[in-house]
């Protein structure tokens, strides 16, 4: 062996140890690149549980918020008629009687058979002309055909006095002459087992439309639960006929029954007729409309005939 090379590693056992610094190099950045993909890894599993968790927790405050358990009328499905019976609250039994009539059957009923969605689509016209000549500043207005009572920004004015005779330009005979009251009052007399000529039309009688925009007024603030034999007295049998399509013309804005544990839904539907008794045995309110117009009527039975009002004509 040359006296020279002596003690230097040969090509072979420096090549080798080259290889070994290489791979221990490799292996020192394999590993670190192998920690930084698992921390990476790690961060993306941890942010995407967090973001599973927090739609969760999402879905269950909205959930809660709402307490939606049952729907009892779909938008999409068309109903003949469905009908569930719940026991009589204990309301009726402070007001006066009347045999035959007052609601000894409670519960809530929702059909599409009653008012055709081209009846629903003429009745809706009326309400949008009736509604342009005024309207809330906040979210939800009203217009009674019967008292003339029109929302205009904060308050309501007299539709009949504001605009006089005016009025027949805007409204005609035809607008009036729809037999809805009568179809509806026969569909809940039928459903309720009383005789239709023994409920009367009353007070307040309404079409609603409600949007998005912000409440300005307590009049706005429709979406708190409520009775309506408490809010209106009058009421015996409300029902609500719906001009517009849930999710097609505005979201939000279901019609709920309040019960513990236990609320029940109803989409609106053009030309859905929504009906019940009206005591605290079914207590409901409106969801929120997040978008778009929501249409609607209250119409409303009593009992009582010094408290029924005549069908709204162009007075
Ligand atoms: O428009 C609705 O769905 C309900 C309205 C209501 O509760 C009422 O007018 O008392
Ligand atoms: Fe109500």
């Amino acid at each position: 062996m040359a006296p020279g090379r002596r003690g230097l590693p040969s090509q072979h056992t420096w090549h080798s140890r080259a290889t070994a610094v290489l791979f221990s190099v490799l292996s020192v950045k394999s590993a670190r690149a192998l920690r930084e993909l698992r921390r990476k890894w790690l961060r993306a599993a941890g942010l995407g549980t967090c973001a599973a968790l927090a739609a969760l927790l999402l879905w269950g405050i909205l959930g809660a918020d709402d307490g939606v358990t049952e729907v009892l009328a779909h938008r999409g499905e068309v109903l003949p008629g469905r009908f569930i019976e719940v026991p009589c609250s204990e309301d009726y039994d402070s007001h006066r009687r009347f045999e035959g009539c007052s609601p000894t059957k409670c519960g809530r009923g929702v059909t599409d058979a009653v008012i055709s969605r081209d009846e629903a689509r003429r009745i809706r016209s009326i309400a949008e002309k009736g509604l342009s000549l005024g309207g809330s500043d906040g979210g939800a207005s009203i217009l009674d055909l019967h008292s003339g009572a029109l929302s205009v920004g904060k308050h309501f004015v007299n539709l009949y006095r504001y605009f006089g005779d005016k009025i027949e330009n805007i409204f005609s005979e035809e607008d009036f002459q729809l037999d809805v009251r009568q179809k509806v009052q026969l569909a809940v007399a039928q459903a309720f087992g009383v005789s239709a000529s023994s409920l009367h039309l009353t007070k307040p009688t309404f079409f609603s439309r409600i949007n998005s925009t912000e409440a300005r007024t307590a009049h706005d603030e429709y979406w708190h639960a409520h009775v309506d034999k408490v809010t209106y007295g009058s009421f015996d049998y409300t029902s609500l006929l719906y001009l517009s399509d849930y999710l097609d013309d505005f979201g939000g804005g279901r019609f709920v029954f309040v019960e513990e544990g236990a609320n029940t839904t109803v989409e609106p539907r053009a030309g859905r007729v929504s009906f019940f008794t009206s005591g605290s045995e079914n207590l409901h309110r409106v969801e929120k409309v997040h978008w778009g117009t929501r249409y609607a009527i209250t119409i409303a039975f009593t009992c009582n005939p010094d408290l029924g009002i005549a069908d709204p004509a162009l007075t």
